[in-house]
């Protein structure tokens, strides 16, 4: 196996879906080296807050806050005030919060330097036609992420969350800038848990992802390192030449 290329290493953030710091610290000191970006998700930082985004922070990781902001658009332009000192990256909120509440937001971070980054979460990985219908969306998950997705960087967002099967869709529609951030990735061999809709890293890369989120495959797997350095070859592999 080669050594992980810069233009991989960029593209990959592990999720850190861990209950304390005391677990989360560990699995990231583990792969020191292989890991450049973090996702911090609602179960870690309701538990530790600050504190873990300082400690990832030391130890010189880019930071993904992905607290799913959905709330009236004076209250999403707070909090996207209140995160904006801590020195993250990206941070999530839920389009379906609507184009006024995505605009709000928008501006909120526009007049703070060294604000993070917006990303818009279209539909949930997790759910399909079914789920989605319960929610009373009769679209398909693919049409409501294309609508979804148009209006919430029109409303002034960085970039989407997406599963792969949508992204060459919206790039038809969003262009090559806005970011394109893809969980429910699944290696061929990996289990694929409470994920629905799921693509492999390479054909995420293929399509146009722009950094792919993943979590189980690998703090579940019995040598998370080699399961990162596998991630890491198949994004390179996957990369047009001059991206590499
Ligand atoms: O916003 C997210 O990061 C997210 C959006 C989405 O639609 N689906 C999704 O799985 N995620 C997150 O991506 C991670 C996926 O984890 P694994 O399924 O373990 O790889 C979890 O931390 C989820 O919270």
């Amino acid at each position: 196996m080669s050594s992980p290329q810069i233009q991989s290493l960029d593209r990959l953030i592990l999720a850190l879906d861990y209950p304390t710091q005391s677990t989360a610290l560990p699995a990231v000191e583990a792969l020191n080296g292989l890991i450049y970006w973090v996702k911090v998700g609602l179960e870690l930082y309701l538990a530790e807050g600050r504190s873990v985004v300082d400690s990832l922070l030391q130890r010189k990781l880019n930071i993904f806050l992905d607290l799913k902001l959905h709330d009236i658009p004076n209250t999403v332009a707070g909090a996207v005030r209140s995160v904006s000192g801590l020195g993250v990256g990206l941070l999530t909120l839920h389009a379906s919060g609507g184009p006024q509440m995505l605009e709000a937001a928008a501006n909120a971070a526009a007049k703070i330097p060294g604000a993070p980054k917006l990303l818009a979460v279209t539909v949930l990985t997790s759910m399909d036609r079914s789920q989605l219908a319960a929610t009373g969306v009769t679209r398909t998950p693919a049409e409501q992420v294309a609508l979804l997705g148009k209006m919430a960087i029109d409303a002034g967002v960085d970039g989407l969350v997406c599963s792969g099967e949508e992204i060459a869709l919206l790039r038809e529609t969003i262009g090559d800038e806005p970011l394109l951030i893809v969980p429910g990735i699944r290696p061929a061999t990996s289990e694929v848990g409470d994920q629905r809709r799921v693509v492999t890293p390479a054909s995420a890369i293929r399509s146009g992802a722009s950094r792919l989120v993943v979590g189980r495959p690998i703090t579940q797997a019995p040598d998370p390192a080699a399961a990162v350095r596998s991630i890491l070859d198949e994004i390179d592999s996957a990369l047009p030449a001059l991206q590499r």
